[in-house]
């Protein structure tokens, strides 16, 4: 049986979008079964109903004691029967009901060569504005599985990318995004396969 994957995203779901596209390829032997958002308006909730992926909103709004939130996720991850977690630009600290329920099973793309640049408050531009300030002259992208502590957990996989005399934010930005989805494919495949014998003899 494929795994079931979920996503967690809270603005555009890219890393979410090559996923699902690489699992109706075949590339991907996993099946995309839903897709939560704190964003009632993330472009990423959207793609997915029109995907036809389970779509939830949940956020710190409607559930403003952190204990709530975190049990409804989990409940809406079990009731999509999910085996993985994918945070696809998720902005918001996962609780320890999922992360317990789903040790190493979580997996995030942050967009720097972690352990640099990362934690809390260190998030999309921001994470491009500190490496330019810094003037490091190589940036990049990081997979790790999720833990308690922000982008503490355990790396899985890691790409770099240069930076180049005058790079702007936008620049490097984009020299970046351009590498994390099929970085995120390539971890998700491996993850999967390592996975998948467990699966099988339970
Ligand atoms: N328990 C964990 N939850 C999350 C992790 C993690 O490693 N452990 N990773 C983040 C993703 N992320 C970096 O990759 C990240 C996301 C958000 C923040 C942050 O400071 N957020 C602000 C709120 C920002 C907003 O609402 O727009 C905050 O929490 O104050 C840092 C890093 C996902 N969750
Ligand atoms: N710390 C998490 C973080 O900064 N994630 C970054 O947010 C962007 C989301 O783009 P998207 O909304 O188009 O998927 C991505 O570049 C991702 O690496």
């Amino acid at each position: 049986m494929p795994m079931n994957l979920a996503f967690l995203a809270s603005h555009g779901g890219s890393a979410a979008r090559h996923l699902t596209t690489a699992c109706r390829a075949g590339e991907l032997d996993a099946t995309p079964v839903a897709l939560i958002s704190n964003n009632s308006r993330s472009p990423a909730l959207e793609w997915a109903r029109e995907e036809g992926l389970q779509t939830s909103h949940l956020s710190s709004a409607r559930y403003p004691d952190p204990d709530e939130l975190d049990a409804a996720i989990l409940q809406v991850l079990r009731e999509a029967d999910a085996d993985l977690l994918i945070l696809s630009g998720y902005m918001r600290e996962l609780g320890p009901r999922v992360l317990n329920a789903y040790a190493g099973r979580v997996l995030n793309i942050h967009p720097s060569l972690l352990p640099s640049h990362g934690g809390r408050g260190m998030y999309g531009d921001r994470v491009h504005r500190a490496v330019l300030e810094a003037g490091d002259t190589r940036s990049g992208a990081t997979v790790h599985l999720v833990t308690a502590g922000i982008d503490e957990g355990p790396r899985l996989a890691q790409q770099e990318v240069p930076v180049r005399p005058g790079d702007t934010l936008e620049k490097l930005k984009a020299r970046v995004q351009a590498i994390e989805s099929e970085l995120m494919l390539r971890a998700v495949q491996e993850l999967v396969a390592e996975l998948k014998p467990k699966e099988a003899r339970t």
